[in-house]
């Protein structure tokens, strides 16, 4: 088992970092939040379970810092109030606790980092219709399947397993991975 799961770990990231098609994905989802992020807008994430932990962890890097010091970026995580998620969830529906946020803090111009490793979760893919309507690009995380939210993203990581935890494990990567290249976009210059 201990091996196994090491192994699988090890695959992956070699699978993702071999594939050229992968890397053009990071590049335009670079552009799009750096672009974002010049423009004075703000980058927006959800998730549900292990993602919403994803989702918080990213934002956090953006606000505090990633490699070095440097001011802070605009990165919210839609998942961590909980007397508006439980507001929404009660009034509306748990499918709603993510659109509403979007309607109510979402501006044109922003980003919005969706995270499903099935692709299916309808709180997610209501506020990917939400982010879109608003004029809020869609950065997509999702699994091998990519489920309903392959078509619906402008941009959509597919991560080549079927395993929730290793689908988990390629997200983390490529959130760090974008993390790190946006603060060197943005900051590169300064930091010496
Ligand atoms: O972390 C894990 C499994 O590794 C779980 O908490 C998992 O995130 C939850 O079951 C989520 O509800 C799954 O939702 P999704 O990724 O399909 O949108
Ligand atoms: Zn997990």
């Amino acid at each position: 088992m201990l091996e196994s799961e090491f192994s699988k770990s090890i695959a992956l990231l070699t699978t993702m970092r071999n594939d050229t098609g992968l890397h053009d994905q990071v590049q335009q989802a670079l552009e799009i939040s750096v672009s974002a992020l010049k423009s004075g807008k703000k980058i927006l994430f959800a998730g549900n379970g292990g993602s919403a932990a994803d989702a918080q962890h990213w934002a956090g890097e953006l606000v505090s810092r990633f490699y070095f010091d440097r001011p802070g970026l605009p990165g919210i995580a839609l998942t961590t109030d909980t007397s508006i998620i439980t507001a929404v969830g009660n009034d509306y529906g748990y499918d709603y606790v993510f659109a509403r946020q979007i309607e109510a803090l979402g501006a044109e111009g922003d980003v919005f980092y969706a995270i499903s490793t099935s692709g299916n979760s309808k709180n997610i893919i209501r506020a990917i219709d939400a982010a879109r309507a608003k004029g809020i690009k869609v950065i997509g995380f999702t699994g091998q399947s990519g489920g309903a939210m392959a078509s619906a993203c402008d941009i959509c990581f597919r991560i080549p397993s079927t395993e929730t935890p290793r689908i988990q494990e390629g997200h983390e990567a490529l959130g760090h991975l974008l993390c790190a290249l946006i603060e060197q976009e943005m900051f590169g210059d300064a930091r010496h």
